[in-house]
């Protein structure tokens, strides 16, 4: 291990309250909002099927002409309570709001910047109606904020010349103004969750990452700052040079989560996914059908996953320009409030188990009651799950969130291994599909000789 200057200030899982409510909150909402949503993925009449918050970037729009979009900010629907309520009732814990992301956009009035909303024709302080609406309901908020900053003239993607050397001290200096400022108009916030950190002018500025964590702290003790600020020494982020997670939580699992087969090691620190529903759409898209939409089946898996390996999930939604939320996400936040509704104990303050990984889904103990749950994603033609517990550890019970006064039949398997019975019949026997496959060799999908 080298000595670092701006690596990793401390080892192992923050104990302190306010940590220990991030880690119990588990489910939050991820909100992306900004002029993005306006064009909504369409440039010029063409549809762009990325990411619609990166819209500037694939229509290659020059930043003077996305700011226009400023004349147009005008969300006369948007109703913060009305969100708020959607939220508690899905049974966020916690939510997530983009401050400004890569566009440069401030949803708040600030005053180093005309690029806000009080420089727009609605001049609604989203960031205050949102802080004040979700905490008076009992959401913890965090701001998101991206560094990287396509409006600002004074962004630097690299530091290649003295004249890069002056525009980034620049910018670094209304980062900080801007931090500070959010801190001081909005006291509640419990964190911020930093994005657009990729480029070289951040990866040389380790020590400009570490001040901001500890400006941050010192603003407000307790502050959560997540992982992908950080950058050490040598320019290496996440993990510093002695790969020691810098931050107070890995926020590296970004529309992916981390394998029970390989990465076992998240569940010894604090970690959390982000996730959207669309393939790849953080911001408001017009057009959902250029990629697969997950159900809220696969929405409730992602959220077990993260729970049952030790982290966090931020399910993402994409407001509307005139600040309502479109059907499908509604309909999305009304499907896991009826599943959380009954199944809900087994999220929050859930955590990794450890026992061995079955085929039928995955085990959540809860951090407090020490309760056990199996949650049943893949149903096995048996009708039955394997349970395997560690040598002396048995299981008595076994009875459905969905009505406890059921008990389901437990049944030997073998040493320390208990058949759990699953109440209704799902398939009579194994169920085969033929798959016709064909590969880049030309092959019509025989089934070639493996190579020894
Ligand atoms: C949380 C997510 N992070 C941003 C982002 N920018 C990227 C640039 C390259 C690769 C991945 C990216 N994710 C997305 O726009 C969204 O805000």
């Amino acid at each position: 291990n080298e000595s670092l200057k701006y690596g990793s200030q401390y080892e192992g899982k923050r104990q302190d309250e306010a940590m220990q409510k991030f880690r119990e909150n588990r489910l939050g909402q991820f909100i992306h909002w900004g002029l993005y949503a306006i064009p909504g993925g369409k440039w010029d009449g063409k549809i762009y099927p990325g990411a619609a918050e990166w819209l500037q970037s694939w229509a290659d729009v020059p930043p003077e002409e996305w700011s226009k979009l400023i004349n147009q900010w005008n969300p006369d629907e948007f109703d913060a309570q009305e969100w708020a309520h959607m939220a508690k009732e899905a049974g966020f814990k916690y939510m997530t709001v983009t401050t400004k992301h890569h566009e440069g956009f401030c949803l708040w009035p600030s005053e180093y910047t005309d690029f806000d909303v009080a420089s727009a024709p609605n001049k609604t302080d989203i960031m205050g109606e949102l802080i004040d609406a979700y905490t008076k309901v009992g959401i913890d908020v965090y701001f998101y904020y991206s560094i990287l900053d396509w409006h600002h003239p004074d962004w630097r993607y690299d530091i290649k010349s003295e004249e890069d050397e002056q525009a980034f001290e620049r910018y670094k200096t209304y980062v900080d103004n801007q931090l500070t400022e959010l801190v001081e108009r909005y006291p509640e916030v419990k964190g911020f969750w930093f994005d657009g950190t990729w480029d070289k002018s951040v990866k040389k500025n380790g020590k400009w990452t570490l001040e901001i964590q500890q400006m941050l702290k010192s603003l407000k003790p307790g502050m959560i700052v997540n992982s992908r600020l950080r950058a050490d020494d040598h320019g290496s982020r996440h993990f510093d040079s002695n790969d020691k997670l810098m931050g107070d939580y890995e926020s590296g699992y970004e529309r992916r989560l981390p394998s029970f087969r390989e990465d076992t090691i998240v569940t010894t620190r604090d970690w959390e996914a982000v996730m959207t529903v669309p393939e790849n759409q953080w911001g408001y898209h017009q057009d959902w059908s250029v990629s697969h939409v997950k159900s809220t089946n696969e929405v409730l898996e992602w959220i077990t996953h993260s729970v049952a390996m030790g982290g966090n999930m931020l399910v993402n939604i994409g407001p509307k320009p005139d600040g309502t939320i479109r059907q499908q996400e509604k309909t999305l936040m009304k499907e896991i409030e009826q599943w959380m509704d009954i199944n809900g104990e087994a999220i929050y303050a859930g955590d990794y188990l450890g026992w061995e990984k079955q085929d039928w889904g995955y085990y959540i103990a809860d951090q407090k009651t020490n309760e056990v749950y199996a949650l049943v994603f893949n149903v096995p033609v048996t009708q039955k799950i394997t349970v395997a517990t560690p040598e002396g550890i048995s299981i008595e019970e076994a009875h459905p969130l969905k009505d406890e006064s059921e008990s389901l039949k437990i049944s030997e398997k073998g040493p320390n291994e208990v058949f759990i019975h699953l109440p209704q019949p799902m398939f009579e026997a194994p169920y085969v599909i033929k798959l016709k496959v064909s590969g880049k060799d030309g092959s019509k999908g025989t089934y070639r000789k493996a190579k020894t």
